[in-house]
Protein backbone atom coordinates (compact mmCIF):
# COMPACT_ATOMS: atom_id res chain seq x y z
CA UNK A 1 0.00 0.00 0.00
CA UNK A 2 1.41 3.80 -1.11
CA UNK A 3 0.72 6.80 -0.20
CA UNK A 4 1.02 10.71 -0.76
CA UNK A 5 2.61 13.04 1.16
CA UNK A 6 1.74 16.62 1.24
CA UNK A 7 4.23 19.52 2.19
CA UNK A 8 1.82 23.05 3.51
CA UNK A 9 3.78 25.80 3.34
CA UNK A 10 1.50 28.20 4.90
CA UNK A 11 2.16 32.12 6.20
CA UNK A 12 2.90 30.85 10.11
CA UNK A 13 3.45 27.25 9.88
CA UNK A 14 5.12 24.57 7.63
CA UNK A 15 3.37 21.61 7.68
CA UNK A 16 3.34 17.89 6.13
CA UNK A 17 0.43 15.17 5.87
CA UNK A 18 0.22 11.78 5.08
CA UNK A 19 -2.50 10.52 3.11
CA UNK A 20 -3.97 7.36 2.46
CA UNK A 21 -5.65 6.58 -0.96
CA UNK A 22 -9.41 6.61 0.79
CA UNK A 23 -8.40 10.57 1.99
CA UNK A 24 -7.97 10.25 5.55
CA UNK A 25 -4.71 11.39 6.97
CA UNK A 26 -2.27 8.83 8.61
CA UNK A 27 -0.10 11.05 10.23
CA UNK A 28 1.05 14.77 10.33
CA UNK A 29 3.74 17.47 11.99
CA UNK A 30 3.80 21.06 11.99
CA UNK A 31 6.27 23.80 12.96
CA UNK A 32 5.59 27.75 13.03
CA UNK A 33 8.57 29.57 11.81
CA UNK A 34 10.00 33.62 13.12
CA UNK A 35 7.41 36.29 11.43
CA UNK A 36 9.84 39.53 11.13
CA UNK A 37 8.63 42.62 11.23
CA UNK A 38 11.48 44.79 10.91
CA UNK A 39 9.35 48.24 10.16
CA UNK A 40 5.96 48.85 10.28
CA UNK A 41 3.83 47.19 7.26
CA UNK A 42 6.88 44.99 6.65
CA UNK A 43 6.75 41.18 6.91
CA UNK A 44 9.61 39.00 6.42
CA UNK A 45 10.49 35.45 6.41
CA UNK A 46 13.55 34.01 7.04
CA UNK A 47 13.57 31.46 3.34
CA UNK A 48 16.53 29.08 5.15
CA UNK A 49 14.17 28.43 7.87
CA UNK A 50 10.88 27.83 6.15
CA UNK A 51 13.13 25.25 4.05
CA UNK A 52 14.46 24.09 7.56
CA UNK A 53 11.00 23.71 8.75
CA UNK A 54 9.68 21.96 5.91
CA UNK A 55 12.02 19.37 5.73
CA UNK A 56 11.78 18.59 9.29
CA UNK A 57 8.45 18.25 9.10
CA UNK A 58 8.12 16.26 6.18
CA UNK A 59 10.54 13.69 8.10
CA UNK A 60 8.50 13.75 11.10
CA UNK A 61 5.46 13.20 9.31
CA UNK A 62 6.87 9.58 7.96
CA UNK A 63 8.56 8.56 10.79
CA UNK A 64 5.18 9.15 12.72
CA UNK A 65 3.68 6.79 10.10
CA UNK A 66 6.45 4.46 10.64
CA UNK A 67 6.85 5.01 6.20
CA UNK A 68 9.59 4.69 4.33
CA UNK A 69 10.61 7.16 1.06
CA UNK A 70 9.50 3.91 -0.80
CA UNK A 71 5.95 3.93 0.59
CA UNK A 72 5.37 7.52 -0.53
CA UNK A 73 4.10 7.28 -4.13
CA UNK A 74 4.42 11.24 -4.56
CA UNK A 75 4.74 14.11 -3.06
CA UNK A 76 2.77 17.10 -3.73
CA UNK A 77 3.47 20.95 -2.82
CA UNK A 78 1.20 23.49 -1.58
CA UNK A 79 2.26 27.05 -0.41
CA UNK A 80 1.51 30.16 0.64
CA UNK A 81 1.43 32.50 -2.41
CA UNK A 82 3.15 36.00 -3.92
CA UNK A 83 5.61 35.87 -1.22
CA UNK A 84 9.19 36.20 -2.72
CA UNK A 85 12.17 34.92 -2.61
CA UNK A 86 15.92 35.26 -4.42
CA UNK A 87 18.96 33.35 -3.93
CA UNK A 88 22.41 32.71 -5.90
CA UNK A 89 22.21 30.22 -7.93
CA UNK A 90 25.84 28.81 -6.50
CA UNK A 91 25.80 28.82 -3.78
CA UNK A 92 21.91 28.49 -2.87
CA UNK A 93 21.88 31.19 -0.53
CA UNK A 94 19.05 34.16 0.05
CA UNK A 95 20.41 37.43 -0.98
CA UNK A 96 17.69 38.76 1.62
CA UNK A 97 14.73 38.07 3.74
CA UNK A 98 11.83 36.77 1.86
CA UNK A 99 9.03 39.29 1.46
CA UNK A 100 5.67 38.14 2.34
CA UNK A 101 2.59 38.87 0.80
CA UNK A 102 1.43 40.48 3.59
CA UNK A 103 4.06 43.02 3.33
CA UNK A 104 3.05 46.45 2.06
CA UNK A 105 6.44 48.47 1.99
CA UNK A 106 5.84 48.66 -2.09
CA UNK A 107 2.61 50.67 -1.66
CA UNK A 108 3.65 53.74 -2.68
CA UNK A 109 5.41 52.34 -6.01
CA UNK A 110 2.18 50.34 -6.62
CA UNK A 111 0.54 53.83 -6.58
CA UNK A 112 2.88 55.34 -8.98
CA UNK A 113 2.16 52.03 -11.55
CA UNK A 114 -1.26 53.22 -11.12
CA UNK A 115 -0.86 56.88 -12.00
CA UNK A 116 1.41 56.14 -15.20
CA UNK A 117 -1.85 54.29 -16.46
CA UNK A 118 -0.36 50.55 -16.03
CA UNK A 119 -3.24 48.81 -14.55
CA UNK A 120 -5.18 48.10 -17.62
CA UNK A 121 -2.25 46.04 -18.89
CA UNK A 122 -1.49 44.38 -15.68
CA UNK A 123 -5.63 42.85 -15.56
CA UNK A 124 -5.68 41.99 -18.82
CA UNK A 125 -2.54 39.99 -19.38
CA UNK A 126 -2.07 38.87 -15.67
CA UNK A 127 -5.62 39.19 -14.26
CA UNK A 128 -4.26 41.02 -11.38
CA UNK A 129 -5.49 44.47 -10.02
CA UNK A 130 -1.85 46.67 -8.87
CA UNK A 131 -0.95 45.86 -5.20
CA UNK A 132 1.81 45.43 -3.01
CA UNK A 133 0.34 41.86 -2.22
CA UNK A 134 1.95 40.46 -5.58
CA UNK A 135 5.07 39.09 -5.80
CA UNK A 136 6.08 41.83 -8.71
CA UNK A 137 6.51 44.78 -6.83
CA UNK A 138 8.50 42.71 -4.08
CA UNK A 139 11.23 41.50 -6.63
CA UNK A 140 11.72 44.93 -8.02
CA UNK A 141 12.23 46.22 -4.54
CA UNK A 142 14.95 43.57 -3.92
CA UNK A 143 16.80 44.07 -6.93
CA UNK A 144 16.48 48.35 -6.25
CA UNK A 145 17.35 47.77 -2.17
CA UNK A 146 19.92 44.58 -1.89
CA UNK A 147 23.12 46.24 -2.91
CA UNK A 148 25.10 45.07 -6.27
CA UNK A 149 21.72 42.69 -6.55
CA UNK A 150 20.17 44.13 -10.04
CA UNK A 151 24.02 43.69 -11.66
CA UNK A 152 24.20 40.09 -10.47
CA UNK A 153 20.39 39.39 -11.71
CA UNK A 154 21.08 40.75 -15.02
CA UNK A 155 24.48 38.83 -14.92
CA UNK A 156 22.52 35.55 -14.32
CA UNK A 157 23.77 35.12 -10.94
CA UNK A 158 20.40 34.75 -9.33
CA UNK A 159 17.10 33.08 -9.14
CA UNK A 160 13.53 34.40 -8.25
CA UNK A 161 11.04 31.93 -6.83
CA UNK A 162 7.79 31.91 -4.90
CA UNK A 163 7.88 29.20 -2.30
CA UNK A 164 7.19 26.25 -4.26
CA UNK A 165 10.12 27.37 -6.41
CA UNK A 166 12.54 27.75 -3.35
CA UNK A 167 11.24 24.25 -1.92
CA UNK A 168 11.94 22.64 -5.46
CA UNK A 169 15.22 24.18 -5.87
CA UNK A 170 16.53 23.18 -2.34
CA UNK A 171 13.96 19.54 -2.08
CA UNK A 172 16.48 19.05 -6.14
CA UNK A 173 19.45 20.58 -4.23
CA UNK A 174 19.60 23.50 -6.86
CA UNK A 175 18.65 21.00 -9.88
CA UNK A 176 15.35 22.18 -10.60
CA UNK A 177 14.51 25.67 -10.67
CA UNK A 178 11.02 25.53 -11.82
CA UNK A 179 7.30 26.54 -10.41
CA UNK A 180 3.73 26.08 -11.61
CA UNK A 181 1.20 27.86 -13.43
CA UNK A 182 -0.87 29.09 -10.01
CA UNK A 183 1.97 30.56 -8.22
CA UNK A 184 3.23 32.41 -11.83
CA UNK A 185 0.10 33.73 -12.15
CA UNK A 186 0.24 35.87 -8.65
CA UNK A 187 3.38 37.73 -9.55
CA UNK A 188 2.08 40.34 -11.76
CA UNK A 189 4.36 39.76 -14.72
CA UNK A 190 2.46 36.24 -16.39
CA UNK A 191 0.39 36.13 -19.01
CA UNK A 192 -2.61 33.91 -18.62
CA UNK A 193 -3.18 33.63 -21.86
CA UNK A 194 -0.36 32.50 -23.15
CA UNK A 195 0.52 30.76 -19.89
CA UNK A 196 4.10 32.55 -19.88
CA UNK A 197 6.04 34.97 -18.31
CA UNK A 198 5.03 38.52 -20.34
CA UNK A 199 7.64 40.66 -21.48
CA UNK A 200 6.02 43.53 -21.74
CA UNK A 201 5.01 43.44 -17.64
CA UNK A 202 8.56 42.31 -17.56
CA UNK A 203 9.68 45.87 -18.62
CA UNK A 204 7.35 47.60 -16.76
CA UNK A 205 8.09 46.02 -13.71
CA UNK A 206 12.10 46.44 -14.75
CA UNK A 207 12.53 42.76 -13.93
CA UNK A 208 15.60 40.38 -15.86
CA UNK A 209 14.39 37.42 -17.16
CA UNK A 210 17.42 35.93 -16.31
CA UNK A 211 15.91 35.55 -13.04
CA UNK A 212 12.85 33.53 -13.39
CA UNK A 213 11.34 29.40 -13.08
CA UNK A 214 10.19 27.43 -15.84
CA UNK A 215 6.84 27.40 -15.57
CA UNK A 216 4.92 23.98 -15.37
CA UNK A 217 1.68 22.67 -15.31
CA UNK A 218 0.05 21.95 -11.61
CA UNK A 219 -0.10 17.99 -11.69
CA UNK A 220 2.83 15.97 -13.62
CA UNK A 221 6.09 14.44 -12.37
CA UNK A 222 8.78 17.67 -12.19
CA UNK A 223 12.00 15.68 -10.69
CA UNK A 224 12.68 13.35 -7.22
CA UNK A 225 14.02 14.93 -4.37
CA UNK A 226 18.03 14.51 -3.75
CA UNK A 227 20.14 11.89 -2.46
CA UNK A 228 20.41 12.12 1.46
CA UNK A 229 16.89 14.08 2.31
CA UNK A 230 15.14 11.12 3.12
CA UNK A 231 16.42 7.20 3.26
CA UNK A 232 15.53 7.36 -1.03
CA UNK A 233 14.65 9.66 -3.39
CA UNK A 234 11.02 10.66 -3.66
CA UNK A 235 9.11 11.76 -6.94
CA UNK A 236 7.65 15.83 -6.84
CA UNK A 237 4.44 15.14 -8.90
CA UNK A 238 1.89 18.19 -7.91
CA UNK A 239 1.79 22.04 -6.81
CA UNK A 240 -0.43 24.62 -6.46
CA UNK A 241 -0.77 28.11 -4.06
CA UNK A 242 -2.75 27.08 -0.73
CA UNK A 243 -5.93 29.11 -1.97
CA UNK A 244 -6.24 27.10 -5.44
CA UNK A 245 -5.21 23.46 -4.09
CA UNK A 246 -7.96 24.43 -1.46
CA UNK A 247 -10.70 24.74 -4.16
CA UNK A 248 -8.96 21.25 -5.69
CA UNK A 249 -9.24 20.02 -2.44
CA UNK A 250 -12.60 20.89 -1.70
CA UNK A 251 -13.58 19.32 -5.50
CA UNK A 252 -14.70 22.29 -6.97
CA UNK A 253 -14.19 21.36 -10.55
CA UNK A 254 -17.00 21.73 -12.00
CA UNK A 255 -17.48 25.77 -13.45
CA UNK A 256 -19.62 27.95 -11.01
CA UNK A 257 -17.91 25.92 -7.88
CA UNK A 258 -16.85 27.65 -5.00
CA UNK A 259 -15.10 27.51 -1.75
CA UNK A 260 -14.23 30.13 0.81
CA UNK A 261 -10.69 29.04 3.29
CA UNK A 262 -11.55 31.18 6.62
CA UNK A 263 -7.70 31.17 7.71
CA UNK A 264 -5.70 34.57 9.02
CA UNK A 265 -7.29 36.09 5.57
CA UNK A 266 -10.04 35.10 3.62
CA UNK A 267 -10.06 34.04 0.44
CA UNK A 268 -13.03 32.98 -2.25
CA UNK A 269 -12.15 31.07 -5.53
CA UNK A 270 -15.22 30.45 -7.91
CA UNK A 271 -14.32 28.07 -10.97
CA UNK A 272 -15.39 29.68 -13.85
CA UNK A 273 -13.73 26.95 -16.62
CA UNK A 274 -11.27 27.07 -18.76
CA UNK A 275 -11.77 30.92 -20.41
CA UNK A 276 -9.94 33.72 -18.23
CA UNK A 277 -12.50 36.34 -18.55
CA UNK A 278 -11.67 39.67 -16.56
CA UNK A 279 -13.65 40.74 -13.53
CA UNK A 280 -15.71 44.12 -13.97
CA UNK A 281 -15.55 44.53 -9.88
CA UNK A 282 -12.09 44.36 -9.25
CA UNK A 283 -11.77 40.64 -8.66
CA UNK A 284 -8.58 38.98 -9.69
CA UNK A 285 -8.42 36.35 -12.56
CA UNK A 286 -6.06 33.62 -11.44
CA UNK A 287 -4.99 30.11 -12.50
CA UNK A 288 -6.79 27.11 -11.13
CA UNK A 289 -4.87 24.91 -11.94
CA UNK A 290 -3.32 23.58 -15.24
CA UNK A 291 -3.43 19.52 -15.69
CA UNK A 292 -3.29 17.41 -18.79
CA UNK A 293 -2.78 19.87 -21.29
CA UNK A 294 -5.87 21.79 -20.14
CA UNK A 295 -6.28 25.35 -17.65
CA UNK A 296 -8.75 25.83 -15.69
CA UNK A 297 -9.25 29.75 -14.35
CA UNK A 298 -10.74 31.13 -11.36
CA UNK A 299 -12.12 34.41 -10.01
CA UNK A 300 -10.91 35.61 -6.31
CA UNK A 301 -11.54 37.87 -4.23
CA UNK A 302 -8.78 38.12 -1.23
CA UNK A 303 -9.61 39.77 2.09
CA UNK A 304 -6.36 40.42 4.40
CA UNK A 305 -8.17 40.27 7.75
CA UNK A 306 -10.56 37.18 8.49
CA UNK A 307 -9.58 34.55 11.62
CA UNK A 308 -6.84 37.37 12.29
CA UNK A 309 -9.20 39.73 13.55
CA UNK A 310 -10.19 36.59 16.25
CA UNK A 311 -6.30 36.87 17.10
CA UNK A 312 -6.42 40.75 17.42
CA UNK A 313 -9.36 40.23 20.02
CA UNK A 314 -7.03 37.86 22.01
CA UNK A 315 -3.61 39.11 21.28
CA UNK A 316 -4.47 42.85 21.13
CA UNK A 317 -7.85 43.41 23.05
CA UNK A 318 -7.20 40.55 25.75
CA UNK A 319 -10.95 39.45 25.58
CA UNK A 320 -10.90 36.15 25.15
CA UNK A 321 -7.84 33.80 25.81
CA UNK A 322 -8.17 31.58 23.08
CA UNK A 323 -9.94 32.34 19.57
CA UNK A 324 -12.20 29.45 19.76
CA UNK A 325 -13.93 31.26 23.01
CA UNK A 326 -15.16 33.81 20.82
CA UNK A 327 -17.94 31.85 19.73
CA UNK A 328 -19.77 31.65 23.35
CA UNK A 329 -18.74 35.32 23.49
CA UNK A 330 -20.40 36.08 20.66
CA UNK A 331 -23.35 34.07 21.44
CA UNK A 332 -23.47 35.57 25.03
CA UNK A 333 -25.45 38.86 23.20
CA UNK A 334 -28.67 38.53 21.37
CA UNK A 335 -27.54 40.82 18.45
CA UNK A 336 -24.46 43.29 17.65
CA UNK A 337 -26.11 45.70 19.39
CA UNK A 338 -25.87 48.06 16.31
CA UNK A 339 -22.29 47.46 16.56
CA UNK A 340 -20.25 47.22 12.89
CA UNK A 341 -16.47 46.20 13.54
CA UNK A 342 -14.37 47.00 10.16
CA UNK A 343 -11.29 44.85 10.48
CA UNK A 344 -9.30 46.93 7.67
CA UNK A 345 -6.12 46.39 9.69
CA UNK A 346 -4.17 46.47 6.52
CA UNK A 347 -6.27 48.39 4.25
CA UNK A 348 -8.94 46.83 2.49
CA UNK A 349 -8.68 43.45 0.12
CA UNK A 350 -10.85 43.19 -2.92
CA UNK A 351 -13.25 44.14 -3.80
CA UNK A 352 -12.45 47.54 -2.37
CA UNK A 353 -8.31 47.43 -2.56
CA UNK A 354 -8.12 50.74 -0.43
CA UNK A 355 -4.67 50.35 1.11
CA UNK A 356 -5.18 53.29 2.90
CA UNK A 357 -8.36 52.18 4.98
CA UNK A 358 -8.26 51.39 8.84
CA UNK A 359 -10.17 49.29 11.30
CA UNK A 360 -13.09 51.09 12.54
CA UNK A 361 -15.12 49.67 15.41
CA UNK A 362 -18.72 51.95 15.13
CA UNK A 363 -22.27 52.27 16.86
CA UNK A 364 -20.51 52.32 20.29
CA UNK A 365 -22.83 53.00 22.90
CA UNK A 366 -22.72 53.37 26.87
CA UNK A 367 -24.51 49.72 27.01
CA UNK A 368 -21.81 47.96 24.42
CA UNK A 369 -20.36 45.11 25.76
CA UNK A 370 -17.25 43.02 24.59
CA UNK A 371 -19.88 40.58 23.65
CA UNK A 372 -21.14 42.93 20.88
CA UNK A 373 -17.44 43.53 19.85
CA UNK A 374 -16.87 39.96 19.68
CA UNK A 375 -20.09 39.38 18.11
CA UNK A 376 -19.42 42.55 15.55
CA UNK A 377 -15.93 40.86 14.58
CA UNK A 378 -17.55 38.06 13.22
CA UNK A 379 -19.92 39.87 11.39
CA UNK A 380 -17.00 41.58 10.01
CA UNK A 381 -15.39 38.91 8.68
CA UNK A 382 -18.91 37.10 6.85
CA UNK A 383 -19.88 40.51 5.42
CA UNK A 384 -16.36 41.57 3.65
CA UNK A 385 -17.27 37.44 2.12
CA UNK A 386 -20.71 38.59 1.43
CA UNK A 387 -19.28 41.86 -0.69
CA UNK A 388 -16.84 39.28 -2.79
CA UNK A 389 -19.95 36.26 -3.74
CA UNK A 390 -22.03 39.42 -4.51
CA UNK A 391 -19.36 40.50 -7.49
CA UNK A 392 -18.99 37.52 -7.82
CA UNK A 393 -22.28 36.20 -8.95
CA UNK A 394 -22.03 39.88 -11.13
CA UNK A 395 -19.14 38.83 -12.88
CA UNK A 396 -19.44 35.25 -13.78
CA UNK A 397 -23.04 35.06 -14.30
CA UNK A 398 -23.85 32.27 -12.04
CA UNK A 399 -26.10 31.63 -9.02
CA UNK A 400 -24.19 30.17 -6.88
CA UNK A 401 -26.10 27.34 -5.21
CA UNK A 402 -24.26 26.36 -2.07
CA UNK A 403 -20.22 28.01 -0.96
CA UNK A 404 -17.83 25.28 0.76
CA UNK A 405 -15.64 26.12 3.20
CA UNK A 406 -12.34 25.21 5.12
CA UNK A 407 -10.24 26.98 7.56
CA UNK A 408 -9.30 27.25 11.10
CA UNK A 409 -12.17 29.61 11.38
CA UNK A 410 -14.99 27.65 9.59
CA UNK A 411 -15.40 25.23 12.97
CA UNK A 412 -17.17 28.51 14.56
CA UNK A 413 -21.08 27.77 14.35
CA UNK A 414 -22.15 31.01 14.93
CA UNK A 415 -19.79 32.63 12.23
CA UNK A 416 -21.23 29.46 9.94
CA UNK A 417 -24.83 30.21 9.91
CA UNK A 418 -24.39 34.36 10.14
CA UNK A 419 -22.62 33.83 6.82
CA UNK A 420 -25.13 31.77 5.16
CA UNK A 421 -27.96 34.35 6.82
CA UNK A 422 -26.35 37.38 5.31
CA UNK A 423 -25.51 35.73 2.09
CA UNK A 424 -29.01 33.74 1.61
CA UNK A 425 -27.19 30.85 0.31
CA UNK A 426 -26.27 27.36 1.96
CA UNK A 427 -22.79 27.39 3.69
CA UNK A 428 -21.10 23.71 3.37
CA UNK A 429 -18.82 22.45 5.68
CA UNK A 430 -17.04 19.21 4.59
CA UNK A 431 -15.69 16.32 7.06
CA UNK A 432 -11.98 16.92 6.61
CA UNK A 433 -10.97 20.78 6.64
CA UNK A 434 -7.02 20.00 5.99
CA UNK A 435 -8.47 20.78 2.47
CA UNK A 436 -5.27 22.43 1.08
CA UNK A 437 -3.07 19.50 2.15
CA UNK A 438 -5.67 17.09 0.10
CA UNK A 439 -5.87 19.57 -2.98
CA UNK A 440 -2.03 19.13 -3.14
CA UNK A 441 -1.87 15.77 -2.51
CA UNK A 442 -4.62 14.74 -5.17
CA UNK A 443 -2.74 16.94 -7.74
CA UNK A 444 0.44 14.48 -7.25
CA UNK A 445 -1.56 11.56 -6.58
CA UNK A 446 -3.54 11.68 -9.83
CA UNK A 447 -0.12 12.62 -11.68
CA UNK A 448 1.10 8.96 -10.80
CA UNK A 449 -1.91 6.90 -10.85
CA UNK A 450 -2.52 6.82 -7.39
CA UNK A 451 -6.19 8.07 -7.93
CA UNK A 452 -7.18 7.63 -12.08
CA UNK A 453 -10.14 10.14 -12.44
CA UNK A 454 -11.29 13.29 -10.47
CA UNK A 455 -14.20 10.66 -9.32
CA UNK A 456 -11.85 8.69 -7.23
CA UNK A 457 -10.78 11.76 -5.26
CA UNK A 458 -14.43 12.80 -5.03
CA UNK A 459 -15.15 9.64 -3.00
CA UNK A 460 -12.88 11.41 -0.09
CA UNK A 461 -15.56 14.73 0.28
CA UNK A 462 -17.93 14.09 2.77
CA UNK A 463 -20.18 16.91 4.24
CA UNK A 464 -20.09 17.71 8.25
CA UNK A 465 -22.88 20.43 8.21
CA UNK A 466 -24.59 22.44 5.91
CA UNK A 467 -25.80 25.66 7.49
CA UNK A 468 -28.94 26.52 5.40
CA UNK A 469 -30.35 30.54 6.08
CA UNK A 470 -32.31 31.70 8.26
CA UNK A 471 -32.36 35.26 8.50
CA UNK A 472 -35.49 36.71 6.74
CA UNK A 473 -33.61 38.17 3.13
CA UNK A 474 -35.18 42.11 4.19
CA UNK A 475 -32.88 41.51 7.40
CA UNK A 476 -30.15 40.44 5.80
CA UNK A 477 -30.76 43.06 2.85
CA UNK A 478 -31.04 45.97 6.04
CA UNK A 479 -27.65 44.57 7.81
CA UNK A 480 -25.94 44.66 4.86
CA UNK A 481 -26.97 48.51 3.80
CA UNK A 482 -25.52 49.08 7.99
CA UNK A 483 -22.11 47.70 6.56
CA UNK A 484 -21.44 49.33 3.90
CA UNK A 485 -22.26 52.61 5.80
CA UNK A 486 -19.31 51.46 8.46
CA UNK A 487 -17.19 50.38 5.55
CA UNK A 488 -17.30 54.18 3.98
CA UNK A 489 -16.35 55.69 7.62
CA UNK A 490 -13.37 53.11 7.35
CA UNK A 491 -12.60 54.15 3.89
CA UNK A 492 -9.32 56.22 3.03
CA UNK A 493 -8.38 56.92 6.47
CA UNK A 494 -4.53 56.61 6.36
CA UNK A 495 -3.06 60.53 7.05
CA UNK A 496 -0.32 60.47 4.04
CA UNK A 497 -3.00 59.39 1.77
CA UNK A 498 -5.26 62.54 2.72
CA UNK A 499 -2.37 64.70 2.95
CA UNK A 500 -1.50 64.31 -0.40
CA UNK A 501 1.76 62.44 -0.89
CA UNK A 502 3.71 64.68 2.17
CA UNK A 503 5.89 62.14 4.31
CA UNK A 504 4.20 61.71 7.68
CA UNK A 505 6.22 59.77 10.68
N1 LIG B 1 -13.31 29.02 16.83
C1 LIG B 1 -12.80 30.02 16.09
N2 LIG B 1 -13.56 31.07 15.75
C2 LIG B 1 -13.06 32.06 14.98
N3 LIG B 1 -11.80 32.09 14.50
C3 LIG B 1 -11.01 31.07 14.81
C4 LIG B 1 -11.43 29.98 15.62
N4 LIG B 1 -10.40 29.11 15.73
C5 LIG B 1 -9.37 29.63 15.03
N5 LIG B 1 -9.73 30.81 14.49
C6 LIG B 1 -8.90 31.69 13.65
O1 LIG B 1 -8.50 30.95 12.50
C7 LIG B 1 -7.19 31.32 12.09
C8 LIG B 1 -6.35 30.06 11.94
O2 LIG B 1 -6.80 29.32 10.85
P1 LIG B 1 -5.77 28.57 9.87
O3 LIG B 1 -6.60 27.96 8.79
O4 LIG B 1 -4.90 27.68 10.70
O5 LIG B 1 -4.98 29.85 9.35
P2 LIG B 1 -3.65 30.05 8.46
O6 LIG B 1 -3.54 28.87 7.54
O7 LIG B 1 -3.91 31.34 7.75
O8 LIG B 1 -2.50 30.17 9.44
C9 LIG B 1 -6.63 32.23 13.16
O9 LIG B 1 -6.65 33.55 12.67
C10 LIG B 1 -7.62 32.09 14.34
O10 LIG B 1 -7.77 33.31 15.04
O1 LIG C 1 -0.68 30.72 4.20
P1 LIG C 1 -2.11 31.18 4.25
O2 LIG C 1 -3.08 30.06 4.48
O3 LIG C 1 -2.28 32.32 5.21
O4 LIG C 1 -2.49 31.72 2.77
C1 LIG C 1 -1.87 32.83 2.25
C2 LIG C 1 -2.29 33.11 0.82
O5 LIG C 1 -1.79 32.19 -0.09
C3 LIG C 1 -1.89 34.49 0.44
O6 LIG C 1 -2.32 34.81 -0.85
Amino acid sequence: MKFILALDQGTTSSRAIVFAHDGSIIASAQQEFTQIFPQAGWVEHNAKEIWDSQLTTAREALEKAKLKAADIAAIGITNQRETAVIWDRKTGEPIGNAIVWQDRRTSKFCDELKAAGHGEIIQQRNGLVIDAYFAGSKVRWMLDNIPGARDRANNGELAFGTIDSWLIWNLTNGKEHLTDVTNASRTMFYNLHENAWDDDLLKILDIPRQLLPEIRSSSEVYAETAEGLFDAPIKIAGIGGDQQAALFGQNCFKRGMAKNTYGTGCFMLMNIGDQPSMSKHKLLTTVAWQRNGKTDYALEGSIFIGGAVVQWLRDGLGIIESSNEIEALAASVEDCGGVYLVPAFAGLGAPHWDQYARGTITGLTRGTTKGHIARAALEGIAFQVADILEVMKQDSGIDMKELRVDGGACANNLLMQFQADILQTPVVRPKIIETTAMGAAYLAGLAVGFWNTDADVEKAWQVDRIFEPQMPPEEAAHRRERWDEALKRAGDWEEHSTLKGKAVP
